[in-house]
Protein backbone atom coordinates (compact mmCIF):
# COMPACT_ATOMS: atom_id res chain seq x y z
CA UNK A 1 0.00 0.00 0.00
CA UNK A 2 1.27 3.22 -1.27
CA UNK A 3 0.67 6.24 1.42
CA UNK A 4 0.53 10.37 0.08
CA UNK A 5 1.10 12.48 2.63
CA UNK A 6 0.02 16.32 1.71
CA UNK A 7 1.91 18.10 4.12
CA UNK A 8 5.31 17.28 5.94
CA UNK A 9 5.25 18.68 8.80
CA UNK A 10 4.85 18.11 12.72
CA UNK A 11 2.59 15.49 12.75
CA UNK A 12 3.02 13.72 9.16
CA UNK A 13 6.69 13.33 10.82
CA UNK A 14 5.58 11.82 13.66
CA UNK A 15 3.15 9.79 11.24
CA UNK A 16 5.95 8.51 9.48
CA UNK A 17 8.44 8.26 11.99
CA UNK A 18 6.28 5.86 13.76
CA UNK A 19 5.29 3.92 10.63
CA UNK A 20 8.87 3.36 9.43
CA UNK A 21 10.11 2.46 13.19
CA UNK A 22 6.87 -0.21 12.65
CA UNK A 23 8.39 -1.85 9.81
CA UNK A 24 6.63 0.91 6.91
CA UNK A 25 9.21 0.97 4.06
CA UNK A 26 10.30 4.31 3.25
CA UNK A 27 9.89 3.49 -0.17
CA UNK A 28 6.35 3.54 0.07
CA UNK A 29 5.71 6.47 1.38
CA UNK A 30 5.77 10.03 -0.38
CA UNK A 31 5.22 13.59 0.92
CA UNK A 32 4.52 16.59 -0.96
CA UNK A 33 5.59 19.64 0.74
CA UNK A 34 6.47 23.17 -0.07
CA UNK A 35 8.74 24.22 2.19
CA UNK A 36 12.67 23.59 1.48
CA UNK A 37 13.83 23.04 4.70
CA UNK A 38 10.97 20.41 5.67
CA UNK A 39 12.13 18.73 2.38
CA UNK A 40 15.46 18.17 3.44
CA UNK A 41 14.41 16.95 6.73
CA UNK A 42 12.38 14.67 5.75
CA UNK A 43 14.80 13.25 3.12
CA UNK A 44 17.39 12.95 5.41
CA UNK A 45 15.76 11.67 8.51
CA UNK A 46 12.94 8.97 6.99
CA UNK A 47 14.26 8.67 2.95
CA UNK A 48 10.79 9.10 1.85
CA UNK A 49 10.31 10.57 -1.57
CA UNK A 50 9.81 14.15 -1.55
CA UNK A 51 7.96 16.82 -4.11
CA UNK A 52 6.52 20.02 -3.95
CA UNK A 53 3.40 18.79 -6.75
CA UNK A 54 0.27 16.96 -5.49
CA UNK A 55 -0.33 15.35 -8.92
CA UNK A 56 2.85 14.10 -8.97
CA UNK A 57 3.27 12.72 -5.28
CA UNK A 58 -0.15 11.17 -5.41
CA UNK A 59 -0.19 9.50 -8.63
CA UNK A 60 1.35 6.14 -7.42
CA UNK A 61 -0.45 6.12 -3.77
CA UNK A 62 -3.77 4.15 -3.26
CA UNK A 63 -4.03 6.36 -0.10
CA UNK A 64 -3.70 10.06 0.66
CA UNK A 65 -3.04 11.59 4.06
CA UNK A 66 -4.12 15.33 4.09
CA UNK A 67 -1.66 16.84 7.23
CA UNK A 68 -1.48 20.74 6.16
CA UNK A 69 -3.02 23.11 8.76
CA UNK A 70 -6.82 23.35 8.26
CA UNK A 71 -6.46 26.71 7.04
CA UNK A 72 -4.16 25.79 4.47
CA UNK A 73 -5.83 22.64 3.52
CA UNK A 74 -8.40 24.26 0.67
CA UNK A 75 -5.98 26.16 -1.58
CA UNK A 76 -3.50 22.95 -0.94
CA UNK A 77 -6.06 20.48 -2.48
CA UNK A 78 -8.62 22.33 -4.54
CA UNK A 79 -7.24 22.72 -7.71
CA UNK A 80 -5.84 19.07 -7.89
CA UNK A 81 -8.88 17.66 -6.66
CA UNK A 82 -9.42 15.15 -9.91
CA UNK A 83 -6.09 13.64 -8.51
CA UNK A 84 -7.58 11.97 -5.09
CA UNK A 85 -10.08 10.24 -7.88
CA UNK A 86 -10.54 6.66 -6.23
CA UNK A 87 -8.12 7.13 -3.71
CA UNK A 88 -8.54 6.91 -0.09
CA UNK A 89 -8.53 9.98 1.74
CA UNK A 90 -7.61 10.43 5.20
CA UNK A 91 -7.20 13.76 6.53
CA UNK A 92 -6.01 14.72 10.19
CA UNK A 93 -7.18 18.44 9.91
CA UNK A 94 -8.69 19.67 13.26
CA UNK A 95 -12.13 20.96 12.72
CA UNK A 96 -12.47 20.56 8.90
CA UNK A 97 -15.80 18.34 8.42
CA UNK A 98 -15.83 15.47 6.31
CA UNK A 99 -18.97 17.15 3.82
CA UNK A 100 -16.20 20.09 3.26
CA UNK A 101 -13.35 17.78 2.16
CA UNK A 102 -15.90 15.84 -0.19
CA UNK A 103 -17.13 19.47 -1.51
CA UNK A 104 -13.26 20.65 -1.90
CA UNK A 105 -12.64 17.31 -3.99
CA UNK A 106 -15.65 17.23 -6.25
CA UNK A 107 -17.56 15.22 -4.13
CA UNK A 108 -14.94 13.14 -3.10
CA UNK A 109 -16.63 10.35 -1.16
CA UNK A 110 -13.85 7.88 0.06
CA UNK A 111 -12.85 10.26 2.78
CA UNK A 112 -11.80 9.03 6.48
CA UNK A 113 -11.00 12.13 8.95
CA UNK A 114 -8.57 11.07 11.78
CA UNK A 115 -7.85 12.85 14.95
CA UNK A 116 -3.79 11.25 16.05
CA UNK A 117 -1.26 12.58 18.06
CA UNK A 118 1.93 12.97 18.48
CA UNK A 119 2.99 10.15 20.67
CA UNK A 120 2.33 8.66 17.32
CA UNK A 121 6.52 9.42 16.90
CA UNK A 122 6.82 6.79 19.60
CA UNK A 123 4.62 4.17 18.41
CA UNK A 124 2.06 5.19 21.40
CA UNK A 125 -0.36 7.05 19.90
CA UNK A 126 -3.47 6.94 20.20
CA UNK A 127 -6.12 8.03 16.28
CA UNK A 128 -10.16 8.55 16.45
CA UNK A 129 -11.24 7.83 13.14
CA UNK A 130 -14.82 8.36 10.83
CA UNK A 131 -15.62 7.60 8.02
CA UNK A 132 -18.12 8.78 5.29
CA UNK A 133 -21.09 6.30 4.96
CA UNK A 134 -19.58 5.09 1.10
CA UNK A 135 -16.07 4.15 2.78
CA UNK A 136 -15.55 0.01 2.12
CA UNK A 137 -15.05 -2.25 5.05
CA UNK A 138 -11.82 -3.17 3.37
CA UNK A 139 -10.71 0.59 3.40
CA UNK A 140 -11.49 0.84 6.92
CA UNK A 141 -8.96 -1.98 7.58
CA UNK A 142 -6.78 -0.45 5.54
CA UNK A 143 -6.57 2.75 7.64
CA UNK A 144 -7.04 0.93 10.51
CA UNK A 145 -3.80 -0.68 9.50
CA UNK A 146 -1.70 2.11 8.68
CA UNK A 147 -2.61 3.68 12.04
CA UNK A 148 -2.62 0.66 14.01
CA UNK A 149 1.36 0.99 13.22
CA UNK A 150 1.50 4.39 15.37
CA UNK A 151 -0.84 3.55 18.61
CA UNK A 152 -4.15 2.34 19.07
CA UNK A 153 -7.33 2.95 17.33
CA UNK A 154 -10.99 4.47 18.14
CA UNK A 155 -13.44 4.35 15.62
CA UNK A 156 -16.34 6.67 15.65
CA UNK A 157 -20.12 6.83 14.62
CA UNK A 158 -20.92 10.47 14.84
CA UNK A 159 -18.32 12.96 12.95
CA UNK A 160 -18.99 15.35 16.07
CA UNK A 161 -17.49 13.21 18.48
CA UNK A 162 -14.32 14.23 16.72
CA UNK A 163 -14.59 17.22 18.62
CA UNK A 164 -14.05 15.73 21.38
CA UNK A 165 -11.61 13.30 20.56
CA UNK A 166 -9.93 16.61 19.29
CA UNK A 167 -10.29 17.75 23.08
CA UNK A 168 -9.09 14.65 24.45
CA UNK A 169 -6.59 12.95 22.57
CA UNK A 170 -5.62 15.19 20.05
CA UNK A 171 -4.47 17.50 22.23
CA UNK A 172 -3.71 15.85 25.22
CA UNK A 173 -0.13 15.40 24.94
CA UNK A 174 -0.12 19.03 25.33
CA UNK A 175 -1.74 18.89 28.67
CA UNK A 176 0.17 16.09 29.58
CA UNK A 177 3.81 17.96 29.03
CA UNK A 178 2.07 20.67 30.87
CA UNK A 179 1.46 19.09 34.13
CA UNK A 180 4.66 17.46 33.61
CA UNK A 181 6.16 21.25 33.42
CA UNK A 182 4.38 21.82 36.86
CA UNK A 183 5.68 19.14 38.72
CA UNK A 184 9.20 19.53 37.47
CA UNK A 185 9.09 23.12 38.57
CA UNK A 186 7.39 21.99 41.92
CA UNK A 187 10.17 19.66 42.65
CA UNK A 188 13.12 21.88 41.84
CA UNK A 189 11.13 24.35 43.78
CA UNK A 190 11.57 21.93 46.52
CA UNK A 191 14.94 21.44 45.72
CA UNK A 192 15.58 18.66 43.55
CA UNK A 193 17.87 18.98 40.41
CA UNK A 194 15.88 19.98 37.51
CA UNK A 195 16.87 16.37 35.58
CA UNK A 196 15.75 14.05 38.51
CA UNK A 197 12.46 15.96 39.31
CA UNK A 198 11.96 15.64 35.22
CA UNK A 199 12.73 11.88 35.18
CA UNK A 200 10.34 11.54 38.86
CA UNK A 201 7.57 13.37 36.92
CA UNK A 202 7.88 11.31 33.50
CA UNK A 203 8.46 7.86 35.05
CA UNK A 204 5.52 8.71 37.66
CA UNK A 205 3.34 9.58 34.27
CA UNK A 206 3.99 6.61 32.79
CA UNK A 207 4.03 3.89 35.56
CA UNK A 208 0.16 5.69 36.45
CA UNK A 209 -0.72 5.40 32.84
CA UNK A 210 0.15 1.69 32.81
CA UNK A 211 -1.49 0.84 36.18
CA UNK A 212 -4.37 2.87 34.77
CA UNK A 213 -4.23 0.25 31.18
CA UNK A 214 -3.64 -2.63 33.29
CA UNK A 215 -6.10 -2.14 36.00
CA UNK A 216 -10.33 -3.10 35.49
CA UNK A 217 -10.65 -0.90 38.59
CA UNK A 218 -12.02 2.77 38.58
CA UNK A 219 -9.77 5.75 38.29
CA UNK A 220 -11.23 7.32 41.27
CA UNK A 221 -10.40 3.75 43.13
CA UNK A 222 -6.76 3.98 41.96
CA UNK A 223 -6.45 7.46 43.50
CA UNK A 224 -8.01 6.63 46.67
CA UNK A 225 -5.29 3.48 47.38
CA UNK A 226 -2.69 6.85 46.89
CA UNK A 227 -4.09 8.92 49.08
CA UNK A 228 -4.16 7.58 52.83
CA UNK A 229 -6.50 8.90 55.38
CA UNK A 230 -4.75 11.98 57.38
CA UNK A 231 -2.23 11.87 55.09
CA UNK A 232 0.40 13.63 52.51
CA UNK A 233 -1.85 12.92 49.03
CA UNK A 234 -4.98 14.14 50.94
CA UNK A 235 -3.73 17.41 51.41
CA UNK A 236 -2.10 17.79 47.82
CA UNK A 237 -5.70 16.81 46.43
CA UNK A 238 -7.86 18.62 48.88
CA UNK A 239 -5.43 22.04 47.78
CA UNK A 240 -6.14 21.14 44.03
CA UNK A 241 -10.06 20.61 45.11
CA UNK A 242 -9.97 24.13 46.50
CA UNK A 243 -8.16 25.79 43.31
CA UNK A 244 -11.17 23.82 41.36
CA UNK A 245 -8.69 22.04 39.04
CA UNK A 246 -10.89 19.64 37.77
CA UNK A 247 -13.58 22.34 37.09
CA UNK A 248 -11.05 24.30 34.94
CA UNK A 249 -9.44 21.17 33.55
CA UNK A 250 -13.12 20.59 32.24
CA UNK A 251 -13.62 23.49 30.76
CA UNK A 252 -10.36 23.91 28.62
CA UNK A 253 -11.71 20.54 26.87
CA UNK A 254 -14.85 22.28 26.46
CA UNK A 255 -13.23 25.67 25.21
CA UNK A 256 -11.07 23.13 22.59
CA UNK A 257 -14.29 21.19 21.45
CA UNK A 258 -15.89 24.54 20.69
CA UNK A 259 -12.67 25.97 19.25
CA UNK A 260 -12.60 22.67 17.07
CA UNK A 261 -16.28 22.99 15.61
CA UNK A 262 -15.85 26.67 14.94
CA UNK A 263 -12.61 26.30 13.05
CA UNK A 264 -14.79 23.89 10.96
CA UNK A 265 -17.35 26.05 10.91
CA UNK A 266 -15.56 29.37 9.44
CA UNK A 267 -13.59 27.45 6.99
CA UNK A 268 -16.70 26.04 5.44
CA UNK A 269 -17.91 29.44 5.68
CA UNK A 270 -14.72 31.01 4.03
CA UNK A 271 -14.99 29.01 0.88
CA UNK A 272 -18.65 29.66 0.48
CA UNK A 273 -17.48 33.10 0.39
CA UNK A 274 -19.24 34.08 3.86
CA UNK A 275 -16.13 35.27 5.35
CA UNK A 276 -14.37 36.41 1.95
CA UNK A 277 -14.12 39.99 3.62
CA UNK A 278 -12.21 38.67 6.43
CA UNK A 279 -8.18 38.75 5.72
CA UNK A 280 -6.66 35.44 6.19
CA UNK A 281 -4.03 35.99 8.71
CA UNK A 282 -6.79 37.59 11.07
CA UNK A 283 -9.90 35.74 10.09
CA UNK A 284 -8.14 32.81 12.45
CA UNK A 285 -8.23 34.24 15.47
CA UNK A 286 -10.74 33.21 17.50
CA UNK A 287 -14.26 34.76 17.93
CA UNK A 288 -14.21 35.39 21.36
N1 LIG B 1 0.40 18.74 15.89
C1 LIG B 1 -0.48 17.93 16.44
O1 LIG B 1 -0.37 17.50 17.59
C2 LIG B 1 -1.69 17.48 15.64
C3 LIG B 1 -2.00 18.08 14.45
N2 LIG B 1 -3.09 17.66 13.75
C4 LIG B 1 -3.42 18.27 12.46
O2 LIG B 1 -2.36 17.95 11.58
C5 LIG B 1 -2.26 18.98 10.61
C6 LIG B 1 -0.82 19.42 10.51
O3 LIG B 1 -0.41 19.97 11.74
P1 LIG B 1 1.12 20.17 12.05
O4 LIG B 1 1.89 19.04 11.49
O5 LIG B 1 1.21 20.49 13.50
O6 LIG B 1 1.41 21.49 11.15
P2 LIG B 1 2.77 21.95 10.47
O7 LIG B 1 2.65 23.40 10.18
O8 LIG B 1 3.94 21.48 11.29
O9 LIG B 1 2.79 21.14 9.09
C7 LIG B 1 2.11 21.52 7.94
C8 LIG B 1 3.08 21.38 6.77
O10 LIG B 1 2.34 21.53 5.55
C9 LIG B 1 3.16 22.22 4.63
N3 LIG B 1 2.30 22.79 3.60
C10 LIG B 1 1.52 23.92 3.66
N4 LIG B 1 0.84 24.09 2.51
C11 LIG B 1 1.18 23.07 1.71
C12 LIG B 1 0.80 22.69 0.39
N5 LIG B 1 -0.04 23.42 -0.33
N6 LIG B 1 1.34 21.57 -0.13
C13 LIG B 1 2.21 20.83 0.58
N7 LIG B 1 2.63 21.13 1.84
C14 LIG B 1 2.12 22.23 2.39
C15 LIG B 1 3.90 23.23 5.47
O11 LIG B 1 5.10 23.67 4.81
C16 LIG B 1 4.19 22.43 6.74
O12 LIG B 1 5.43 21.77 6.68
C17 LIG B 1 -3.18 20.12 11.02
O13 LIG B 1 -4.28 20.12 10.18
C18 LIG B 1 -3.54 19.79 12.46
O14 LIG B 1 -4.85 20.21 12.75
C19 LIG B 1 -3.84 16.59 14.15
C20 LIG B 1 -3.55 15.95 15.30
C21 LIG B 1 -2.49 16.39 16.22
O1 LIG C 1 -3.81 22.35 18.23
C1 LIG C 1 -4.25 21.92 17.16
O2 LIG C 1 -5.00 22.63 16.46
C2 LIG C 1 -3.91 20.51 16.72
C3 LIG C 1 -5.11 19.64 16.77
C4 LIG C 1 -4.89 18.70 17.93
C5 LIG C 1 -3.52 18.96 18.32
N1 LIG C 1 -2.99 19.90 17.64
Amino acid sequence: MNIAFIGGGNMARAMIGGMIQHGYDAAQISVVEIDAQQQQQLVEKYGVTITASIAEGIQDSDVAVLAVKPQQLHAAISETAPSFQNKLVISIAAGIRTSDLSQWLDQHEFIIRAMPNTPALVGKGVTGLYALPRVSAQQKEQASKILEGIGAVVWVRKEVQLDAVTALSGCGPAYVFYFLEAMQQAGTEQGLAADVAKQLAVQTFLGAAHLAAQSDDALETLRARVTSKGGVTEQALLSMEQSNIKGAFIRAMQVANERSREMGEMLSERQTGALDAIKPDTFFAPRR
